[in-house]
């Protein structure tokens, strides 16, 4: 009969195909059972929804059954509660620092891959904030594409230095420090992984902010180099991640969602960009064309178990009034506004909750 020992040493082998580290160091094995030639291994997932999960489970059976004496082997998937995650992932504390710390909540704008309009929602997010009076400041921390200063109507504004802090230029009552202010005029800058490091964490340290409510970043796309160091450099509250609402973009939220997991972030939830388009038809009435498929961010949030925000719809002014330089949420009465402001309160709640729970590497107000 085959032991528990025997069964942990084997698991010790399989790796969490994404997050390339034992299920066990992991601590995904929830529950070994033995009866007879019969094992029964139940793991936990660190999402719900995980699209590994068809493989993690072959993996945990293929690894079990090689063990001499069994006969039968059982997987049984379930998730890790956000206390469990926390205890593995939330580990990492943020090193505090000067210039951040009249900031009291810095919020991420994510998004698993380019190009789903995760600017535009961090610009209007920042906007709506602001409008609900909040004292609001954006880093635009996207160094291969930093757009924010275009969106904010602020390009070709140069930071000035006092007493050695980087001065923010202001738009819209908010405070805006962007690479793009950094760069060369018309010259893109070609950043190379430990330049990323340094230049994200140079920023952390010489940014003169002051007070505010809320800081909200634009990280670059993905799950690279650059939003991996601003989680690790920058004490945030939580990360918002935007998708939009095609079926290809789940596997790169998820894994999105892991890396912030990993790193002990919280997620504040998911925006669906781009959900649907409004027109009126031939009959004078107003049609919702779902444009990019039905539900789809609704549906991931809801398998990930995570919140959903919102959906932002497809809309010309909204890219419009970027390339102005007006955010479409400056218009709180707005259709637009209204979208932004009810997803920027959502936020608002949120960050409140996170920070009575005390968020990893921050200290409670
Ligand atoms: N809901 C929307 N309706 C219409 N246009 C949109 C919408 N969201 C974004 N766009 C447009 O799509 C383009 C990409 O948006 P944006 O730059 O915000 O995406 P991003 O995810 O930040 O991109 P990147 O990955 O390059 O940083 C822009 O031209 C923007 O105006």
């Amino acid at each position: 009969m085959p032991t528990r020992e025997e069964v942990m040493e084997v698991l010790k082998k399989v790796k969490d195909p994404e997050l390339g580290r034992s299920l066990v160091d992991l601590g995904m094995i929830r529950d070994v059972k033995i009866d007879g030639d019969k094992v029964k291994v139940t793991v936990a997932l660190t999402i719900a929804g995980c699209p590994m999960k068809g493989r993690i489970a072959g993996d945990v059976k293929k690894a079990v059954s090689e063990i001499p004496g069994v006969k039968e082997v059982e997987v049984e998937l379930t998730t890790m509660t956000p206390e469990e995650r926390e205890k593995i992932f939330g580990k990492k504390k943020v090193p505090e620092k000067k210039a951040l710390k009249d900031i009291r909540h810095i919020i991420a704008v994510a998004s698993g891959k380019g190009g789903v309009g995760k600017t535009t929602v961090a610009v209007n997010l920042a906007v709506a904030l602001a409008k609900r009076g909040y004292k609001v400041g954006i880093l635009d921390a996207d160094i291969y594409g930093p757009n924010v200063p275009l969106l904010m109507g602020l390009e070709g504004e140069r930071p000035f230095t006092r007493d050695n802090l980087l001065v923010p230029p202001e738009r819209w009552g908010i405070k805006v420090m962007s690479f793009g202010f950094l760069a060369p005029e018309g010259q893109p800058i070609i950043w190379r992984g430990p330049l990323v490091h340094r230049a994200l964490s140079e920023l952390a340290e010489s940014v003169d902010w002051g007070v505010l409510d809320f800081l909200v970043i634009d990280l670059p796309p993905g799950t690279g180099d650059a939003p991996l160091t601003v989680a690790q450099v920058f004490p945030l509250r939580g990360v918002v991640i935007v998708t939009t609402p095609q079926k290809v973009a789940i596997s790169d939220v998820v894994r999105s969602i892991n890396m912030f997991n990993e790193l002990g972030t919280r997620i504040f939830g998911i925006v669906e960009n781009m959900a649907y388009l409004k027109t009126i038809g031939p009959d004078g009435k107003e049609h919702i064309i779902p444009v990019f498929g039905e539900g789809g961010g609704e549906k991931l949030a809801r398998d990930l178990r995570v919140p959903f925000l919102g959906k932002v719809p497809l809309d010309p002014n909204l890219s419009k009034s970027g390339e102005l330089g007006k955010p479409a949420a400056l218009d709180p009465e707005s259709e637009l506004g209204k979208v932004f402001g009810e997803i920027a309160e959502k936020i608002a709640t949120k960050a409140l909750e996170f920070e009575k729970m005390g968020s990893c590497g921050l200290k409670k107000a």
